[in-house]
């Protein structure tokens, strides 16, 4: 499944009405089919009689108010009571829409037009009074600047009512292609989308109004999507495809090795995080590269992980330097950053790994930080690169500020990535994975409750660990975050939210991993 915007759902469009000569009322009679199949489903839920099913449905002057004619046509077929009410007036209306709701009069479906000032307002407000369901169609993929007058009056009344509210292809008020939402909005129960999701239902704000979503097919052909250009591939499943494979006569040499540079004296947390996530990664041996103060915890939490220990007290020396070269010469992947401070030493040794690393390069927390003060350790660097920030540590690489940064997820990590030559892991609630060639993954999965103290250690430690074992670097940055999503979904499910820590991020992995396993 791909995350399209307005502009490639238009050429769609285009070209299936153009090259494959489907009549443009065709694709919309699909739409507002999937659209009346939903009320049905809605119905037959929550067991009520169909033909008892009161709809209303507001439809815009657009082709997205011409999908909400064509399915009251739909509900009208079938004999369920449905009203429907127009904003924005008829002379505005696109042929589309006009050829739908021409038909939807003549059939006998009760339609009203709601002015500002108008008589029917008081109508709206009973049909709504006895709406089971409301049909939001006032604006799709065409909102292009906050709803306003008789459209906000509309999108305040569906959602001061107590129907379920469905909304066309997009809930009327989001920007399809950002999520943004500028002003009043459709709080929707859920959203019927056609073709693929629009990406304004997959990024906040714009998620957090869709609902339920239910994407319908509506007879655009999958191989016109397929030879899209720059699309983004929603993950699922079939990312277990980036698992690396075992050798068969397989022993823990022969799994991946993985560095791990992270903690500081009083700071072994994030360490012991991301070490473990490197652990349950399935790669064969985890070495840590830490300082002394922390050895002992480490050995306790983790006795499975290898440990090189330094004094940071004495300095950085060259012992230090050489031990790390020696490190990074025995390791097949390293990760940089958790818990490892931002003062000389921590640069000194983020500086080592970035010019003496041959193997791929794993940077997160302070080491992205530090590398953002050195912008040149990236350039000069030999090794390929994922990068995993959050939000404001990009703000910081980028210098950008954190809300553009959030306001333009796709963009920033496809434009840094291209422009580092690195892979860009932009972690949010919806975390965006890009490629430097331009390929480009978005996660859904993960909740709220993995916003919590070192959910981005066990991240970071993960895809380390699945470089280490022999992953390229984007498809194991994108089984990363797939694996971490879904670990995190499965501790949810198992413990709530609310209370969820990142060591039930650790404790859930093998059973993400064991489910991918099972879905290749
Ligand atoms: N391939 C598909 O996905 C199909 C989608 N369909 C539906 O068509 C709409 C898009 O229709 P469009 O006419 O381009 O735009 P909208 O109906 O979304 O917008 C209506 C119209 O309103 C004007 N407008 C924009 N913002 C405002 C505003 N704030 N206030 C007032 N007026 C505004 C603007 O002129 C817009 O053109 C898509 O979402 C689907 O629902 C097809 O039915 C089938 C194929
Ligand atoms: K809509």
């Amino acid at each position: 499944m791909y995350a399209l915007d307005s502009a490639q759902i238009r050429a769609l469009d285009q070209e299936t009405i153009q090259v494959l000569g489907l009549p443009s009322v065709v694709l919309m009679d699909q739409a507002a089919q999937a659209v009346a199949h939903q009320v049905m489903v809605w119905a037959d839920r929550s067991r009520r009689d169909r033909r008892g099913t009161e709809t209303v449905v507001l439809c815009g002057p657009g082709n997205n108010g011409g999908d909400g004619f064509c399915a009251a046509r739909h509900l009208f077929l079938e004999g369920m009571p449905v009203r429907v009410f127009l904003v924005g007036g008829k002379d505005k209306m696109t042929r589309d829409a006009r050829v739908f709701h021409d038909h939807a009069l003549c059939l006998g479906v009760q339609v009203a037009e709601l002015e500002e000032g108008g008589a029917a307002w008081d109508s709206l407000g009973q049909a709504l009074k006895h709406a089971d369901v409301v049909v939001d169609a006032l604006f799709g993929i065409g909102l292009s600047r906050p709803p306003g007058g008789a459209f906000a009056r509309a999108i305040r009344e569906m959602n001061g009512c107590g129907a379920y509210r469905i909304a066309v292809d997009v809930p009327s008020g989001v920007d399809a292609d950002t999520g943004e939402v500028p002003g009043i909005c459709l709080q929707a129960d859920e959203t019927v989308t056609f073709c693929m999701p629009k990406k304004g239902i997959l990024f906040f704000p714009g998620a957090g109004m869709a609902g339920k979503v239910e994407v319908a097919p509506i007879g655009i052909p999958p191989f016109l999507v397929e030879r899209l250009e720059g699309k983004l591939r929603v993950l699922d499943g079939s990312a277990g495809a980036w698992l690396p494979k075992r050798p068969r006569d397989a022993h823990k040499g022969s799994c991946g090795r993985v560095l791990v540079v992270a903690g500081s004296p009083g700071m072994p947390g994030a360490a012991v995080l991301a070490a473990k996530a490197a652990c349950r990664s399935g790669a064969g041996l985890v070495k840590l590269f830490m300082d002394r103060s922390i050895r002992d915890v480490v050995h306790m939490s983790i006795p499975e992980v290898l440990g090189t220990s330094y004094d940071r007290a004495e300095g950085l020396d060259s012992g230090v330097l050489q031990e790390l070269e020696e490190a990074l010469g025995w390791a097949d992947a390293v990760l940089a950053g958790p818990g490892l401070s931002l003062d000389p030493f921590a640069e000194g040794l983020v500086r080592q790994v970035l010019e003496k690393s041959r193997i791929p390069v794993v940077l997160d927390a302070d080491a992205l930080t530090l590398a953002a003060r050195n912008p040149d350790w990236l350039r000069d660097r030999k090794a390929p690169v994922v990068l995993t920030p959050h939000v404001g540590e990009m703000a910081r690489l980028s210098g950008m500020s954190g809300d553009d940064v959030a306001r333009r997820m796709e963009a920033t990590a496809r434009e840094y990535a291209r422009a580092q030559g690195a892979v860009m892991v932009l972690k949010s609630a919806r975390t965006v994975v890009a490629d430097p060639r331009g390929e480009t993954c978005l996660s859904l999965g993960g909740n709220n409750g993995m916003a919590t103290a070192g959910s981005g250690d066990v991240l970071a430690g993960l895809v380390a660990g699945l470089l280490g074992q022999g992953a390229e670097p984007f498809g194991g940055a994108c089984l990363g975050v797939h694996l971490h999503g879904l670990a995190g979904d499965l501790a949810r499910d198992a413990l709530g939210e609310r209370s969820l820590l990142a060591t039930d991020l650790l404790s859930h992995l093998p059973q993400a991993m064991k489910r991918i396993s099972e879905e290749m």
